[in-house]
């Protein structure tokens, strides 16, 4: 799989802040049931690692990747756990290295056309366009789709079950990320039915190829 194949799996990939890892893998089941097959477990959390390593261990289904991304070392741990993708919030030429050494798709974060050329010049045309909303949301993505057509984006960041279509739709966007399919308070409770559905709302957003 390479990231352009990454972007095509489903419609939105979650975005997981997980404090426990044994929430892990009920979560991820939950997720796949709704039909969101690709998750991305943040490494914010000392617990994002090993909630990779059981996901990956536990729950075949799920293609699980690992966010937040910004070290070196964070690329190999990620890949060590079971990783099958990489997503950095943003991007340098020693991360971009790490990234592409470990052999698996990523997706380098970039908020303007100058870090999105950077890429380029590296053969890379698969992009996390984070902050998204912050950063000039669904008119600014549209605008750099002029000039540089041949990049794909999977735009994160404030986006929301309602503002995704609407990206989704644009010919340079092919998934959109998001934290609203797993709610913290839902987490918490272990609410897997809660979170089922608002995969299922996601994975409706457009066919899956
Ligand atoms: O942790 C990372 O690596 C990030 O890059 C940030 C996340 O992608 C966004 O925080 C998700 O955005 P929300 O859907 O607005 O919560």
């Amino acid at each position: 799989m390479n990231a352009d194949q990454l972007l095509d799996l489903a419609p939105v990939i979650p975005v997981v802040v997980l404090d426990d890892a044994d929430t892990a893998v009920p979560l991820a089941r939950a997720l796949v049931a709704g039909g969101l097959p690709v998750i991305e477990v943040t490494l914010r959390t000392p617990a994002g690692l090993a909630a990779i390593e059981r996901i990956a261990a536990e729950v075949p289904d799920a293609v699980i990747g690992a966010g937040t991304i910004v070290s070196p070392e964070d690329a190999e741990n990620a890949k060590k756990a079971g990783s099958r993708f990489l997503v950095s919030p943003g991007c340098t030429p020693a991360l971009r290295e790490a990234m592409a050494a470990t052999g698996l798709p990523f997706l380098p974060g970039v908020s303007s056309a100058s870090e999105a050329m950077a890429l380029l010049e590296h053969g890379i045309t698969v992009m996390k366009f984070f902050p998204a909303e912050a950063a000039g949301g669904l008119p600014y993505l549209k605008a750099l789709g002029g000039p540089l057509p041949q990049i794909r984006f999977c735009p994160t960041g404030g986006i929301t079950i309602d503002t995704a279509p609407r990206y989704l739709r644009l010919p340079n966007v092919g998934c959109v990320g998001g934290s609203w399919l797993t709610p913290s308070d839902a987490l918490r409770a272990g609410a897997w039915d809660k979170i089922e559905a608002l995969a299922q709302a996601a994975a409706a957003l457009r066919p899956a190829p």
